[in-house]
């Protein structure tokens, strides 16, 4: 297990089918420590309104944004929880939805893994996916809003944000690549 001092939110991000909830679940089994799936904590409306093939709007998505930072963070304080350390899956496609979940995140220490690749690979992945709310023409417009982590979000820069751009890496490579730049140990 591994064990930091102060806790620590990780969300991992980026557009339908890019990888958010298997990479996720490696860094929790490298962690030891829970993993959240962001996409649990929906209201039934935005759950609905997706299944329509309706893309959610900024409004549709604060007060989901909010509950997952405040459940991650939650997490990561608790006494049961003794690696302090809480994986969260949550597509976080621009810099004010990473912002905000910060803002909500009760000051706690965050990481923002954001994985990316071509809409060609995202769409693939989805269109194999059976009996999931996410539809072709939503990964088209997320992809276009998409904003990836750079300069003064990134933390070689002093931020809380990691790219990564997985096209060509298995899932292990993408958990081993996402360690190493994080190091938490
Ligand atoms: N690094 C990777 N390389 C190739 N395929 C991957 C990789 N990571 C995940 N996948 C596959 O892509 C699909 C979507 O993965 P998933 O983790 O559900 O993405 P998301 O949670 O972002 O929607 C799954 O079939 C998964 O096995
Ligand atoms: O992996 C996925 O299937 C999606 O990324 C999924 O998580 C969905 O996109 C969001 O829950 C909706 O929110 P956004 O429209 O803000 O991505």
């Amino acid at each position: 297990m591994t064990f930091v001092a102060q806790p620590l939110v990780i969300i991992v991000g980026g557009p339908a089918g890019t990888g958010k909830t298997t990479t996720a679940r490696l860094l929790a089994e490298h962690y030891d420590c829970p993993f959240l799936e962001g996409d649990d904590f929906h209201p039934q409306a935005n759950l609905e309104k997706m299944a329509r093939g309706e893309p959610l709007t900024d409004d549709d998505r604060w007060d989901w944004l909010k509950t997952v930072s405040e459940h991650a963070s939650q997490v990561a304080q608790d006494v049961k929880n003794p690696s302090h350390i809480c994986i969260a899956s949550c597509s976080m496609l621009k810099k004010v939805y990473r912002d905000y979940i910060k803002s909500c995140a009760d000051g706690l220490r965050l990481r923002f893994v954001f994985l990316h690749t071509s809409i060609e690979k995202l769409a693939a992945r989805v269109a194999a996916r059976q009996g999931h709310f996410m539809k072709l023409d939503m990964v088209q417009l997320q992809y276009d809003i998409m904003e990836v982590p750079g300069d003064a979000e990134l933390l070689v820069n002093g931020g809380d944000a990691l790219a990564v751009e997985m096209s060509d890496m298995t899932p292990a490579e993408v958990e081993s690549y996402i360690v190493g730049r994080l190091s938490l140990n």
